[in-house]
């Protein structure tokens, strides 16, 4: 059986160790090589075009023979209708956890859903797009601040805990990113050769 290369562009180590962890089991089947490219992020509500730009992006550089992937975090708050939703990034940057928490004071709903949208690009021409989504909702952070937004999100599905006071391997269990890459591996396992 030959071992295909498939590259995984992201600039971002945390997503990187994590995505390697999920995909593991299947590294016998290709070998994943990261590119730290800092691709442009076009401004869009949809995360699967935001996702699916990125893509052609990575496949315009990296060359249309070869197979890659990207993928985009959001974090959506209902009260808010899907903001900051892809601009969460800018949000932790320039105005730090404790005020991201601090805009929903003055509302009942703090529920929030963390997605994770993959784009892959086949390398024969075809682009494949898998989502995952957690639901939960924005705490007062509690746990490292090591990842992004991890130590304010607690899932629904945690007892309590935020993603920051989980073990990684629980996290990916039950995570947005845990849950598109299940659906990645799925396709790659089936329909990629
Ligand atoms: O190079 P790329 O892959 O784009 O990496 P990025 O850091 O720019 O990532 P995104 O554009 O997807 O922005 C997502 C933001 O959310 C953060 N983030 C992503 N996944 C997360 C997770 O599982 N838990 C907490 N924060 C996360 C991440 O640090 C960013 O600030
Ligand atoms: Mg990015």
């Amino acid at each position: 059986m030959s071992v295909k290369d498939i590259v995984f562009v992201t600039g971002n180590a945390n997503k990187l160790k994590e995505v390697k962890m999920i995909l593991s089991s299947e590294s016998s089947k290709f070998n994943l090589i990261n590119e730290p490219l800092d691709l442009e992020e076009i401004q869009d509500i949809d995360l699967e075009s935001i996702a699916m730009a990125k893509c052609k992006q990575a496949a315009n550089i990296l060359g249309p023979n070869t197979p890659v992937f990207v993928e985009d975090t959001a974090l959506v708050f209902d009260e808010f209708n899907g903001l900051p939703g892809a601009y969460i990034k800018w949000f932790v940057k320039s105005m730090g956890l404790a005020k991201i928490v601090k805009m929903l004071d003055s509302f009942e709903n703090k529920s929030a859903k963390a997605i994770t949208t993959i784009a892959f690009a086949d390398g024969k021409g075809g682009f494949h797009i898998f989502q995952g989504i957690t639901e939960g909702k924005i705490v007062d952070s509690r746990g490292p601040t090591t990842f992004g937004w991890d130590s304010i999100f607690e899932p629904n599905e945690a007892s309590g805990k935020t993603y920051a006071e989980m073990e990684k391997v629980d996290k990916n269990e039950i995570s947005q990113r845990g849950r598109a890459f299940a659906k990645l591996k799925g396709f790659l396992a089936t329909e990629f050769n």
